[in-house]
């Protein structure tokens, strides 16, 4: 993947995020400067994906503690000649930021341990220098946790299909890639860690011998996720990118889809004869009982894959997305957008011929374009909750999990 959402420099403390809203007419990178640059890039969603939020967040805070721990005059009330009050204006500022997005745990959970480390820290120089390696950590280990979740959902998928032979495809929702974490991704990368396993077959769905491999991924559906647009923007992005085989279908697709490729209807053209066998999703909040918090559209997912004995459902994130203090999904507050994101679409301006309108820098011009009746009521959830039942498995960095003998995750 050639674009990085999130580039730290640890030397200069300087953080610069890749503006997803204008992805893929236009690749601008945005300095975050301090906790209020962090806030409005997560709020717009300038950055987003459970793990890019706390990362951004965590090195909103260390490049403000930079700018603050000299003394320099500031707004906030950082007082650098009295610890305590130095400590009370920074725990304020972090509690703000974590008001930025409600759903995702990640941002919360890496607050909580800034926090610690402020409560502890004796002095302001020792308190950035631990706030910078925390946030460094966290970004670091955001990458190798990613790779250790494709493993584990590959092992996964690999026991699954233990009595399926040819090739399958998968399904996702949003964009849990590069672009939602320090890279490779969750669900996606899964998927990523999926194709490069299957890439050496040929595309040829009789050949079954080939690496001795007896089943393998051919192609991906990806929901478009409205009304963000998560899917056509950012996970077609990437997998076109990687050159993954894939279809980008609507929200309103994927059973007609499924029950298609399994009753291997011919009366509708298909983009590939490959079951869907299963759907692989990320979260935003996985509580101790295994209920997911995901993007709005994850649960009607989950229930149509309910519906197929052959199609299994996974949710994928590092542990890091576990929220320990709450008890079921009925617990997580869901966040409300804007209604112009239901009222309208944000998208490249083209012109008489099909091609982007660009300034005098060769800039796509993105416009908000209207698309229902103005003055309505509109309801839109970020996020919706699948409840444990309707998960086969939840694979993090560490396994992958399936149901005890009471159909309980051990998490
Ligand atoms: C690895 S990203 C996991 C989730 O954060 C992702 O699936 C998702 O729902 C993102 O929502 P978004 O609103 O784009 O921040």
């Amino acid at each position: 993947m050639s674009l990085q959402a999130i580039k730290f420099d640890r030397q200069k403390t300087r953080l610069d995020i890749l503006d997803q809203l204008l992805i893929p007419y236009q690749t601008k990178y945005i300095q975050v400067s301090n906790i209020d640059d962090g806030y409005s890039v997560i709020q717009k969603m300038q950055v987003r994906g459970a793990p890019a939020i706390a990362i951004v967040g965590s090195f909103s805070i260390t490049c403000e503690l930079n700018s603050v721990k000299d003394g320099q005059k500031n707004n906030h009330g950082y007082d650098v000649s009295d610890l305590s009050v130095f400590k009370a204006a920074l725990e304020k500022r972090i509690d703000y930021l974590i008001k930025s997005r409600p759903t995702a745990v990640n941002l919360v959970n890496a607050c909580t341990a800034i926090k610690a480390i402020v409560e502890t820290a004796c002095t302001i120089d020792d308190l950035y220098a631990e706030v910078l390696r925390y946030s460094v950590v966290l970004f670091e280990d955001d990458l190798k946790n990613n790779y250790r979740i494709g493993a584990n959902g590959v092992r996964y998928i690999d026991n699954e299909l233990s009595n399926f032979e040819g090739p399958f495809a998968v399904m996702t929702i949003c964009n849990t890639g590069s672009l939602a974490t320090s890279g490779h991704g969750t669900a996606l990368g899964i998927i990523r860690s999926l194709w490069a396993k299957s890439k050496a077959n040929p595309r040829n769905a009789d050949d079954k011998t080939i690496q001795g491999q007896k089943s393998w991924l051919s192609h991906v559906y990806a929901c478009e996720t409205r009304p963000y647009n998560q899917g056509s923007r950012l996970t077609s992005y990437e997998l076109n990118f990687e050159k993954i085989p894939f279809s980008l279908i609507t929200d309103n697709m994927p059973a007609y889809l499924i029950d298609s490729l399994f009753s291997q209807r011919v009366n509708c053209p298909l983009p590939s004869r490959a079951p869907v066998k299963f759907i692989i999703v990320g979260a935003d909040r996985i509580v101790t009982n295994g209920d997911l918090a995901n993007k709005i559209g994850t649960f009607q997912l989950a229930l149509i894959a309910s519906q197929y004995d052959g199609v299994k459902f996974i949710g994928a994130a590092p542990t890091t997305t576990i929220d320990y203090t709450r008890d079921s999904g009925d617990d997580i507050v869901i966040e409300q957008r804007p209604a112009n994101e239901l009222t309208s679409i944000l998208g490249g301006q083209v012109d008489s011929s099909d091609q982007f309108v660009t300034d005098s820098e060769g800039k796509v011009n993105l416009l908000r374009i209207k698309t229902a009746t103005p003055n309505i009521d509109v309801w839109n959830p970020a996020f919706d909750v699948t409840p444990n039942r309707l998960i086969d498995s939840i694979v993090t960095e560490q396994d992958y999990l399936v149901k005890d003998s009471h159909g309980k995750f051990n998490l």
